[in-house]
């Protein structure tokens, strides 16, 4: 998604930052072309026209014009109007005392919602909470079956009640209010802290609809709610969402469908709309795939510069904390072996597509395109990887010296590969157990150097702390490239 805006930036970025001396002519210039891609993004043209407008004021009030380097300027410029347009966005979400906290998710049949509810009870027990999923959809069996296996998934209970059910009819007045409260009690005596309620949907929005939302709303005055909301249905969304929030007082949007090659015109319009940030948005079908939404990263990613930030987050959350410390005691120890780069790998495969982690690293979305890796590449490169480990014996997996030429040929054989892959996996390999051993002894300070370092792509030890460049050094990591820096100097 707005990957054809990220395009269009760096275009419009690259062209200015070619130029010695920008005028305010360029400027503008270059303006136009970033109104056409917004434009193509399905944001709506009131933002689009507010939003260049801005940044061109910003330009001038700051002189860019004067700067011979104007080019980095504007992508700063450019980046804090998309990081206003977004934000600011609080995606806490608040407990009462005494519980349980109530949170209503609303939407139209279709966006989500019911996958949304799922996503947001796994990401509350990620967190310590003991949620409760209330199907209060009543129009539609098949949603209450739908939150019913959803909840069995995942080990959370679901709270049903099918005599309320009325699929063909008007569901009775009152009903989906004694169902939610019905649920909250159950909570109550169960222990649950956090109840999800899993509101009507209809495909349109209709007074039926808004009845029945208002209803709950105002009888049970939940904590939190949530509109759950389709990327792929752009400026229609962001209107069904102003509709919703004049009747319903929404706290913050969640937008579903992130991942779909939709353009994506929707995040960008949203909060100005409808006055109601963004507070998550989903990124695949599967569970686990919701993100805390933060403008600042979305539009780094926007921009082409990445989002390391949301890559920790989800890391720490997802790397299990046992293998961390088993990987962190092989590294002090220095025997990694292939069976633990894989099992790395693994690790990070879970963060999700190979694809959506590199276009959140600085640098990668560009890089990806010139080495002409198309979407899917990556992920197949992962598999050769791991055919290539499958073809070797348990003895071979634990010391790889013993891999010579004979034996590559036939792993490169056996795994369907050619035998310079069996050679680059190797390389890798060697790379990665000595890089493990150099940041096994490092403090924070110097991880925070060496994932720097990795990303602008200047890879040496000068700017780590002096314990942690003798234990680089010692393991013959980066010395090479140490010697030349001091060489050209
Ligand atoms: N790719 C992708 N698909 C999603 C995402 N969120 C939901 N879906 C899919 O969208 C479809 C509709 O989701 P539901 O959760 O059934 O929609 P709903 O809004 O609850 O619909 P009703 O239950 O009819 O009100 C399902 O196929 C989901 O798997 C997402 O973030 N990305």
């Amino acid at each position: 998604m707005l990957d054809a805006l990220t395009d269009k930036f760096n275009n419009v970025f690259r062209t200015l930052s070619g130029r010695g001396r920008i005028s305010e002519e360029n400027i503008r210039e270059a303006m136009r072309e970033v109104r056409t891609a917004l434009l193509e993004a399905d944001v709506s043209f009131k933002i689009v026209k507010d939003f260049t407008e801005a940044v061109v004021q910003k330009a001038i009030g700051r002189e860019v014009i004067k700067l011979l380097r104007p080019g980095e300027l504007m992508v700063q410029i450019v980046y804090e109007e998309l990081v206003n347009l977004m934000g600011p966005v609080d995606t806490r979400i608040y407990y009462v005392q005494p519980p349980p906290t109530v949170i209503m998710m609303a939407g139209l049949q279709g966006a989500g919602k019911t996958t949304t509810c799922g996503k947001l009870a796994k990401y509350l027990v990620a967190k310590g909470h003991h949620p409760l999923l209330c199907a209060a959809d009543l129009q539609r069996p098949a949603a209450v079956e739908q939150l019913r296996t959803l909840g069995a998934q995942l080990g959370i209970p679901v709270y049903t009640d099918d005599s309320k059910v009325a699929p063909h009819g008007e569901v009775a007045k009152g009903a989906a209010v004694s169902v939610c409260r019905a649920a909250i009690a159950q909570a109550k005596q169960t222990g649950r802290d956090v109840v999800i309620l899993d509101t009507a949907g209809r495909l349109h929005i209709d007074d039926a609809l808004m009845g029945e939302l208002r209803e709950v709303n105002t009888q049970l005055k939940p904590h939190q709610v949530f509109l759950v909301l389709d990327a792929m249905s752009g400026q229609d969304a962001v209107n069904s969402a102003k509709a919703f929030n004049e009747q319903l007082e929404v706290d913050g949007l969640i937008l579903t469908k992130f991942d779909s090659d939709t353009r994506g015109g929707a995040l960008l319009s949203a909060k100005m709309i409808t006055g109601k940030p963004v507070k998550f948005i989903g990124t695949g079908e599967k569970l686990d795939a919701l993100e805390e939404f933060r403008p600042e990263g979305m539009a780094q990613r926007i921009l082409g510069m990445g989002d390391i930030l949301q890559l920790v987050t989800e890391a720490q959350q997802k790397f299990s904390q046992e293998e961390a410390q088993k990987l962190q005691e092989k590294m002090e120890q220095g025997n990694f072996t292939l069976d633990d780069f894989m099992a790395q790998m693994g690790q990070v495969q879970k963060l999700g597509s190979m694809d959506r982690i590199m276009k959140m690293i600085p640098g990668m979305s560009q890089l990806t395109k010139q080495m002409n890796m198309g979407d899917g590449d990556v992920e197949r490169q992962m598999g050769r990887m791991k055919a290539i480990y499958n073809s070797m014996n348990k003895r071979e997996r634990k010391n790889p010296d013993l891999l010579d030429g004979t034996r590559r040929r036939r792993i490169a054989r056996g795994a369907g590969v050619e035998l310079n892959e069996v050679g680059q996996f190797m390389k890798q390999f060697e790379q990665t157990r000595d890089m493990m051993k150099a940041v096994g002894g490092m403090g924070m300070a110097g991880k925070m150097n060496l994932m720097k370092g990795l990303m602008s792509g200047k890879l040496n030890t000068l700017g780590m702390p002096g314990g942690a460049q003798l234990k680089a050094k010692k393991s013959g990591f980066m010395e090479k490239k140490d010697r030349n820096k001091k060489k050209k100097r």
